[in-house]
């Protein structure tokens, strides 16, 4: 087996042999996804099995390094990279299990019913996309609002900005808010209070400062940046066209491109040209769409600038504010449970007492008795003081001396 697990990883974790290899999810271009049960702890993860086989030795270090960073890419909306390990052939990636569907099955739920989905909706997935964008396009996390005015500073951008390269529907995993470790069954998903995750980041590339960008295309076509398309270099903004072209999507049920051939589709997307949203949908979010998929990468909005939207803020807001009663439940059942185990505890304590009492006035009783009944028969009893003797402290009727006396 060929681990080369510590070279990248700042934690140790277990290795493949601790995890049992459950059913196939799926499988993509590059290999297949299974679930899998990590033994040491009970919990439920995914194993994304890329073959690399075929790579020479600088393109695998490549790759390497990229799980490096990928393993430290945490954040709330992004899909937690737990470790990954390899054998000749083959490496693995142990990822956070999604189990609530992604957001091609919404859309093409809300298809099937003929139904839109609605603004807020679309603003609060569109929102939580972007602040996952923002950690990987600046290397850094976006600080919560305090109020939705809040003056946002200008990122100093990190030393490892990492660039998704196949942002999709199928690449953003839903779930109605809290990660659960133990998924058993899928959740019947509030679409008002969806929360997302932004996954496959397996193919997304790394880039140092001084590192040129990749002209290697790895996406799904309909969401292809012109740029891309005219094998130009990737940059954090062919993420903001996918997005553009994801937002599109949620509004109309379609991607905003779409051709029989390649040659069409190519033709189209370098065109740029693209139909109304709905009239359902306000003006704003047809700004943002155009803002996002403009052929013009110089005037293409970027994570920063679209995060000053508005609507995006409040979107923010209202998330922030969800996660925060989240926690205050959370915290609130958690004082409960202290509660119960108390009043429990002093029930116990109350019951062991009286038992403790009973008994001990059951022995005193019957010492008492015992002592009282021996007094009686005249027995000297040690330790009971002599009630004839102990004369200062005893009852002795005036009238007996008077008798005595004559
Ligand atoms: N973390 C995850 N949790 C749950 N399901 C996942 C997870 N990652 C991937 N999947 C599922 O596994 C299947 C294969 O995913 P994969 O990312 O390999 O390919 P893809 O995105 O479908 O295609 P491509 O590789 O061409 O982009 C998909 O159905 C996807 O929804």
């Amino acid at each position: 087996m060929y681990n080369r697990r510590a070279e990248t990883r700042e934690r140790s974790g277990p290795r493949i042999s601790e995890y049992e290899v459950q059913e196939e999810i799926g499988r993509g271009s590059f290999g297949c996804v299974r679930k899998v049960l990590q033994l040491s702890t009970g919990k439920i993860m995914v194993r994304k099995e890329i073959q690399y086989g075929h790579m020479n030795s600088k393109e695998r270090q490549q790759l390497i390094s990229e799980c490096a960073i990928l393993s430290r890419l945490k954040h709330e909306n992004i899909v937690e990279f737990y470790e990954w390990d390899s054998d000749k052939n083959v490496l693995y990636f142990y990822m956070e299990y999604c189990s609530n569907g992604d957001l091609s099955q919404m859309i093409s739920n809300f298809k099937k019913e003929c139904k839109y989905i609605p603004e807020k909706v679309v603003w609060s997935i569109t929102a939580q996309i972007l602040t996952a964008l923002y950690r990987c396009h600046y290397d850094s996390d976006l600080a919560p609002l305090e109020t939705i005015y809040d003056k946002m500073k200008f990122p100093v951008k990190g030393s490892n900005v990492v660039i998704h390269r196949d942002l999709k529907p199928g690449n953003i995993f839903l779930s109605t808010g809290k990660p659960s470790d133990h998924p058993k069954t899928s959740q019947v998903l509030d679409y008002n209070k969806v929360s997302v995750k932004l996954g496959d980041f397996g193919l997304a590339k790394s880039l140092g400062s001084s590192v040129e960008f990749a002209t290697t295309y790895v996406g799904t076509p309909y969401y292809m940046s012109p740029e891309v398309l005219m094998d130009q270099p990737y940059s954090p903004l062919s993420d903001i066209w996918s997005l553009g072209c994801i937002i599109y999507e949620m509004c109309t049920l379609r991607p905003p491109f779409q051709a029989k051939t390649y040659i069409d589709l190519q033709r189209r997307i370098q065109a740029g040209k693209f139909d109304r949203i709905p009239d359902y949908y306000s003006n704003e979010l047809q700004q943002v769409i155009d803002s996002c998929i403009n052929p013009d990468i110089q005037s293409r909005a970027s994570a920063f600038s679209l995060l000053q939207n508005m609507q995006l803020r409040i979107a923010r807001k209202a998330f922030q504010l969800e996660r925060f009663e989240d926690n205050l439940m959370d915290y609130e059942k958690e004082l409960m449970n202290i509660g119960n185990i108390l009043e429990r505890q002093a029930g116990e304590y109350e019951a062991e007492m009286n038992n403790i009492k009973h008994q001990y006035r059951k022995e005193f009783e019957f010492t008492v008795e015992q002592r009282v009944r021996e007094i009686l028969n005249g027995k000297k009893v040690s330790g009971t003081p002599d009630l004839m003797t102990a004369k200062p402290h005893l009852h002795r009727p005036d009238y007996h001396w008077r008798v005595k006396g004559r």
